[in-house]
């Protein structure tokens, strides 16, 4: 649970409304599509594991598939060619093709033309497609080619708003040595997990790991040793944690995991798991050291600034018992 995603491309983007797109915008170009080329049905497609789904479809009489229309991955549609090939289609007409005998289009529907363009993520995934068709047979020339892909070069840079928009967002929220969450990044995971737990009735503890006399080891070794101790760290926490837990650098050599507890027995087993995979970082080309784990019980209606509190007071307590002793 270290990633926001806050758009899945695996998704419809219908069931995922984002704010960074204008459907009524998109509307205007499949729209506009349709009308140019005198067609009688304009869509933009999506395409998923689940299947084809019209994002946009013109809106004419003539036109049978609305919009959220869902088709099965395996049927023998235009735009599943294109999907297939990653390669422009132009079928001027069906009858013609055997190809399509089993297209419920051409043998349902009654169309007869399609001429769809690949409309696909800034990463070159295919998004689906962009597409015109007719109930009559077509003649397109170049210029209707030239066309629909400008008005493809519309929906992309959108595409492409979204995914630098996705890019920016990670990089706010992430830590950049050890690509764990930040301090931010922590706070959002955190709260959606303080949520889940609570529907599940599931126990979780924050634990606050800080590296003992870290400073003595960037004096002593440099800032780059400093640093791969610091990876070494994420790397171990990560070791000792489940897909479902949220792990965060806090900054400096400050980390957080929250974490769901079978029983509460787990508490301890869990600090000296934690406690065992950093010890064992001299076998890989690194300076010993060992780091001090706070802990408190997840109770009530706390918030995560309250919960950071308490695990960071138990931590230096804790040091302090360390140093005193
Ligand atoms: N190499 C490296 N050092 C960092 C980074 N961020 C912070 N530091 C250093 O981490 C050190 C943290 O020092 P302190 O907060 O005194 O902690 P400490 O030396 O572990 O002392 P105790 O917590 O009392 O055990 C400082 O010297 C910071 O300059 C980083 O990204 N990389």
């Amino acid at each position: 649970m270290n990633k926001i995603v806050s758009f899945d491309k695996n998704k419809f983007l219908l069931d995922s409304p984002n704010d960074l797109i204008s459907l009524e915008k998109w509307q205007n170009t499949v729209n506009l599509l349709s009308k140019l080329f005198n067609a009688p049905a304009g869509f933009l497609v999506q395409y998923t594991p689940q299947g084809f789904q019209t994002t946009i479809s013109s809106q004419q009489e003539s036109n049978p598939y609305p919009a959220g229309a869902i088709i099965e991955p395996e049927v023998n549609i235009f735009c599943r060619r294109i999907v297939e090939t990653g390669h422009e289609l132009y079928v001027s007409n069906a009858l013609s093709e055997s190809c399509w005998n089993t297209n419920p289009e051409v043998h349902q529907d009654g169309f007869r033309s399609y001429l769809g363009v690949p409309v696909n993520w800034p990463d070159g995934q295919p998004f689906g497609t962009f597409c015109v068709m007719d109930y009559e047979v077509t003649d397109y020339g170049e210029t209707y080619f030239e066309l629909i892909r400008q008005l493809k070069d519309i929906l992309e840079s959108d595409l492409t708003l979204i995914d630098l928009y996705q890019q920016v967002q990670q990089l706010a929220i992430t830590d950049p040595l050890t690509e764990l969450s930040n301090r931010r990044g922590f706070a959002i995971l955190a709260e959606q997990r303080l949520k889940l737990a609570k529907r599940m009735q599931s126990q979780l503890a924050l634990f606050y790991i800080d590296v003992d006399d870290f400073k003595v080891i960037n004096d002593t070794h440099g800032h780059g040793v400093g640093d791969r101790v610091l990876k070494h760290v994420a790397e171990a926490i990560e070791g000792c944690t489940r897909q479902s837990d949220v792990v965060g650098r806090m900054g400096g050599d400050e980390f957080v995991a929250l974490m769901m507890l079978e029983n509460e027995n787990d508490l301890s087993a869990i600090k000296s798991k934690l406690q065992q995979a950093f010890v064992t970082q001299h076998l890989q080309d690194l300076p010993a050291f060992t780091a001090t784990v706070g802990v408190c019980l997840v109770t009530g209606k706390l918030q995560i600034s309250d919960l950071l509190d308490q695990a960071d007071r138990d931590m230096l307590s804790q040091k302090l018992n360390k140093t005193s002793g």
